[in-house]
């Protein structure tokens, strides 16, 4: 209150706190008073008010003053209240008062430079400030506002000779102080120009200064424009030369030769990762630049020119690996981001690589974990998919690798090490919320197939502190953050990465797979098949086994295939085609190796002689595949020829029994009455791709059935083999013609050739191909000698020495026989099959089964 009631404004307060040194004018004094507020009356000059703002500060300054004996003026208009005041021992007051009696100066003001400025800005100007009498100010400062400047000029100006202009100036000025004869100069010429200068006042600093940024200006401009710059190297030499002239001074002369100094001018700076980050499409550090070359080729081939795809974002599709099922585009993620950005997750404690708990350890180290990997990859190869290590899910590196870091591209977490120290966009995942599933986590980068997103790692425990957490810490919680890890250990990711946030789905993007890591087993998220898109929410398959049915939780992941709870996968049998890559490449290449050495993944990299061992695996692999793969085509092309034969001899079958219909009804008559000109040949088409020809001679008489005398001499299994089939059909014709028309011609019978025996027929080398050799029987008869030819239908090879003269009658009672014998005329028409009946012990007959024939294997081919 005692503040507001020295009303400031009054001015009749203000001349009774004026102060002043004895002897000096009251007028004086009272024209150049400090108000005593901040809020002078408009009748005051600005630089009254700024003033009474400066002299806060100035209170300790001024209060050994007013201790000391000084005349303080009663004020007229108020004389009670300065004694009161001063009397009241109000230390306030008191010191408003003592602040008021001292008389202050502005030099600015004095010299007329003062601004309007802010009063906050206004301390910095205290040293401007000088305190007292006007006089002894005077007295005391003579030239305070030169010396200032001058004092500030003389730095400057000396820094500033480092400048070709201000030399110039400097020289000029310094030549023109020379010229004039003061006493103050010394001998060195460049102190005298500046303290010329400094004397020369504040427009003479102010034209240096302004000269000064000019030239500085045009030396920034200059340097930025190569043009100018040129322009301006190509002019230097002329001022140089202006300037020698015009000083004689050597130091002048070498400071001016100097090239001046340029400003480099500023490249913008090209933000390398954000937005596309992980979606580098140009090169990769892993593979050499002439692979990185020919990656570019490839992709840039197939690029469409008119209009190229979304920046980087649809590389996954281009790529060229017939697994990647094709996406439709996304936006990218910061381009389109559906959710808000951080999600901060309470009472999570993160740590960062996993952290053996109690018996653990011990459990791990007790265990046998000595079937170390290794492998021996070529550069060229840089440890791709046939790498021992990245099959045996072992992570590369200097032990067990011969590649070098740059050379080799299996060691995912070493890559995912280097990941983490980047930023955020490199690391690539961020904790997100979900609908219905808690948190989630989603990519904030794109990932290629089968690359490494991010470690599952958190405490590793026993069984027993699995269960003792689950009793005792977890027993309340929704969420459990526990996998099992490895025969007797579970990670317990309640503290762990951020990779206890992913959620399962039945279809999910990726996969949790367990790698070794020098020789410590570890567990990581990886993209699966079709890689990961920026944006897209990580998802694997938990195959969760609930322990109990109270467990048993709602499957929120929305798939079509969605099972419908968290549970367990269904066991169905392994699908190669769908089964992703590395899991295939793992179970298969564990199952040849163990196929091959016999003793499971240890024996594999047995000390002794690893390198030999591994380069036969591999050579030994490729070789059955190579084997396998050969047979197989050779069965397929084997079969396709088979159904082509016997398509084409069907369809000629089918030919030759519609012409036999009709010979039978138009010649018939004719036959018998030609009973005894019978033909000596028939021959069937030669066109047919498969060219039939039976030989057979037949008696000339009509023999008799059971006239035949018994077939001896017949050689071998060809002929066994043959006459399985051939004679017995020929004597059925025979037979048949000859009870119709016994003296008819056989012209325009037909083989009874199945597609069976024609497909046995086509087949080389074969077991079966001697049961259909051409066949031969002659016998000069009454009739005269009858042929059927049946030639090889590949070689139409007619082998002499198979040929068998049988008499009339041996083949009529080795035919009436079998007729008696056998029920042949019951046999369907299409069997190639020989009764057995026709040896009695079938001994050196092979017993082919109906209808079957072999293949090239030797096994039997299935009924076509
Ligand atoms: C390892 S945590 C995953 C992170 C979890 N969402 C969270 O918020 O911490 C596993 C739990 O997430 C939930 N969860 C994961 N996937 C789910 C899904 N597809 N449907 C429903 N709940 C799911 C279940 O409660 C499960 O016990």
């Amino acid at each position: 209150m005692a503040d507001r009631n020295t009303s400031p404004s009054s001015t009749a307060s203000l001349h009774s706190l004026v102060t002043a040194p004895a002897g000096k004018d009251l007028d004086s004094r009272t024209s150049t008073a400090s108000p005593p507020t901040s809020t002078p009356p408009t009748s005051l000059g600005d630089e009254a008010s700024i003033l009474s703002e400066t002299s806060k500060m100035e209170v300790i300054e001024t209060r050994e003053e007013v201790s000391t004996p000084r005349a303080v003026l009663p004020s007229p208009t108020a004389p009670q209240s300065a004694p009161d005041a001063s009397s009241d021992s109000a230390p306030r007051r008191a010191m408003r008062n003592t602040r008021k009696s001292v008389v202050t100066y502005n030099v600015q003001i004095l010299a007329g430079t003062a601004i309007h400025t802010p009063t906050k800005y206004l301390e910095k100007h205290h040293e401007n400030v000088v305190h007292g009498d006007i006089q002894e100010v005077i007295k005391t400062n003579p030239t305070p506002p030169k010396k200032h400047v001058g004092k500030r000029r003389t730095k400057s100006v000396s820094a500033d000779l480092e400048d070709p202009a201000e030399q110039q100036l400097a020289s000029e000025a310094a030549q023109a102080a020379q010229r004039r004869t003061s006493t103050r100069l010394g001998n060195d010429l460049r102190r005298a120009a500046l303290e010329n200068l400094g004397g020369a006042g504040v427009a003479v600093a102010n034209t240096i200064s302004a000269g000064k940024e000019f030239v500085q200006k045009t030396l920034k401009r200059s340097a930025s424009d190569s043009r100018l710059r040129s322009s301006f190297r190509s002019a230097a030499p002329q001022s140089s030369k202006f300037k020698e002239d015009s000083s004689s001074d050597e130091d002048e002369e070498e400071e001016e030769e100097k090239e001046p100094e340029y400003f480099k001018p500023k490249t913008k700076q090209w933000l390398k990762q954000g937005l596309y980050v992980g979606q580098e499409r140009g090169f990769d550090a892993r593979f050499t630049e002439k692979r990185n070359r020919a990656r570019r080729e490839a992709r840039r081939a197939k690029e469409s020119k008119v209009l190229p795809l979304p920046l980087f974002a649809t590389e996954i599709q281009l790529e060229s690996n017939p697994r990647i099922v094709y996406q439709s585009f996304k936006l990218p993620y910061d381009v389109y981001n559906p959710l808000p950005r951080k999600v901060k997750v309470d009472g999570w404690v993160k740590l960062n690589r996993n952290r053996f708990i109690g018996d653990a350890s011990a459990l791990w180290k007790r265990e046998k974990h000595g079937d170390a990997s290794q492998c021996f990859c070529d550069p060229e190869d840089g440890c791709g998919e046939t790498c021992h290590n990245r099959i045996m899910a072992y992570e590369c590196d200097e032990t067990n690798c011969p590649l070098t870091p740059e050379q080799c591209n299996n060691r995912p977490f070493a890559q995912l090490k280097k990941r983490a120290k980047g930023n955020g966009y490199d690391y690539g995942v961020e904790v997100m919320e979900t609908e219905g599933k808690g948190y989630g986590v989603r990519a904030m980068r794109c990932f290629e197939p089968h690359q490494i997103i991010v470690e599952y790692a958190g405490e590793i425990i026993t069984q027993d502190e699995c269960e003792r957490r689950m009793k005792q810490i977890y027993k309340k919680d929704k969420c459990y953050y526990l996998m099992s890890f490895d025969n007797k250990m579970i990670i317990d990711a309640t503290r762990g990465t951020i990779a206890r946030f992913v959620n399962h789905s039945c279809e999910p993007n990726c996969e949790m797979i367990k790698w070794t890591v020098g020789g410590e087993p570890r567990m990581a998220l990886f993209a699966g098949s079709r890689g990961i898109m920026t944006g897209e929410e990580l998802t694997y398959d938990y195959n969760f086994d609930p322990f109990s049915l109270k467990n048993i939780q709602e499957c929120r992941c929305g798939t079509k295939s969605c099972r419908g709870v968290l549970g367990p996968k269904p066991k169905k049998p392994a699908n190669h085609e769908e089964r992703s890559l590395p899991s295939a490449l793992l179970a298969g290449a564990k199952r040849k190796l163990q196929d091959v050495f016999g003793g499971g993944r240890g024996s594999v990299s047995a000390p002794n002689s690893p390198k030999k061992r591994m380069v036969a695996t591999s050579a030994m692999t490729k070789a059955r595949n190579a084997l396998a793969q050969n047979e197989a085509e050779r069965e397929r092309a084997t079969r396709e020829a088979e159904a082509h034969a016997a398509m084409i001899a069907s369809r000629e079958i089918r030919a030759m029994q519609r012409r036999k219909a009709l010979a039978t009804s138009k010649r018939g008559r004719l036959l018998h009455k030609a009973s005894t000109a019978a033909k000596p040949t028939v021959r069937t088409s030669k066109k047919t791709v498969i060219n039939l020809k039976r030989k057979v001679t037949a008696p000339r008489t009509a023999p008799k059935p059971g006239a035949l005398k018994p077939v001896k001499n017949l050689p071998g299994k060809a002929v066994k083999g043959s006459l399985l089939q051939r004679p017995s059909k020929a004597a059925h014709l025979l037979s048949r013609h000859r009870s119709a028309t016994p003296e008819s011609s056989s012209e325009e019978e037909s083989p009874n050739i199945t597609p069976a025996s024609l497909r046995s027929a086509n087949k080389k080398a074969t077991p079966n191909r001697k049961a259909i050799k051409p066949l031969k029987l002659s016998k000069a008869g009454k009739l005269g000698q009858r042929t059927l030819e049946v030639p090889d239908s590949e070689s139409e090879v007619e082998s002499d020495s198979e040929e068998e003269e049988v008499p009339d009658s041996d083949v009529d009672a080795e035919y009436g026989k079998a007729v008696a014998k056998s029920k042949f005329h019951g046999k369907k028409k299409g069997s190639a099959s020989a009764p057995r009946g026709i040896h009695k012990t079938g001994a050196g007959v092979a017993k082919i089964p109906r209808g079957r024939v072999r293949n090239s294997r030797g096994r039997y081919e299935k009924k076509a």
